[in-house]
């Protein structure tokens, strides 16, 4: 993965990778067997990547072994002077009653991190479901998210409509990188996705390993979000009762 980053040399400003390729997103069993600290090899070895390349990296994210705590699914960010900008613990653990969501610990914190041109929102994989994180990013000053996924074919159309959801919704760049190929049996979806804050799709990679290349202008979204200013006539509060305007039963 470190020599992929680094073919990116001068041909990139922003690489991401897809989530938990360590492992593979369905790999359980490995999960507590190569989690390791944000000072571990894989993050040692993306820091280097992203300082040789001279690139803001979004390394996806690795089993984080927390030495206080659980687990997390964490994703990180690393600037090109190889520095952590950022990490952040996957909010909404996928599985129900298995799998990440009982492997792992529950992130709580949003994140952000500013980059040269735009300020990122950061989610990952199973998060894409769940609109009220990216209202909270947009709300931080998100313009542009970045979210990694092992998302499984099975799935796809999920994933491409709420991928052009986020976009439209919050009126940003979605930047989502999958997994390919075939991970404890799960079939991956692939078909990374680049939308724009209209909704439409920039890029959108086949089902297999390949490097999608993609040229967006971030100066895009203050543009959409004056000339169609929705953003500016949510209604607050309507995700928490008890709050204005009130729940009420029937006509
Ligand atoms: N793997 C995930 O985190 C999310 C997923 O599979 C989904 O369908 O949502």
């Amino acid at each position: 993965m470190a020599s992929l980053v680094r073919e990116q040399a001068g041909a990139a400003d922003l690489v991401v990778l897809p989530e938990l390729w360590t492992t593979g997103a369905f790999a359980y069993e490995e999960f507590a067997t190569e989690a390791e600290p944000l000072d571990g090899p894989t993050c040692e070895a993306m820091a280097k990547a992203a300082s040789d390349a001279g690139v803001w990296l979004h390394a996806g994210s690795i089993p984080e072994r927390d030495p206080e705590g659980p687990l997390y699914n964490t994703s990180l960010v690393f600037s090109p002077s190889g520095e952590l900008a950022a990490a952040y613990r996957k909010i909404h653990r996928f599985g129900f009653d298995k799998g990440e969501a009982v492997l792992m610990g529950a992130g709580e914190d949003l994140v952000t991190v500013r980059l040269p041109d735009t300020t990122v929102g950061l989610g990952t994989c199973y998060d894409l479901r769940f609109p009220e994180l990216f209202r909270g990013l947009v709300d931080a000053g998100a313009e542009t998210f970045v979210l990694p996924a092992g998302w499984p074919e099975r799935r796809r159309a999920h994933w491409t409509l709420l991928a052009r959801a986020r976009a439209v919704e919050n009126q940003a760049f979605v930047l989502a990188c999958g997994t390919a190929g075939t991970h404890a049996g799960v079939p991956q979806a692939g078909h990374s996705i680049v939308v724009d804050p209209w909704g439409e799709v920039l890029a959108e990679a086949g089902p297999g390993e390949e490097i999608l290349t993609v040229d967006f202008d971030p100066a895009r979204v203050a543009a959409t979000r004056e000339q169609f200013p929705a953003l500016k006539d949510r209604v607050l509060g309507l995700d928490r009762p008890g709050s204005r305007p009130r729940y009420r039963d029937g006509a």
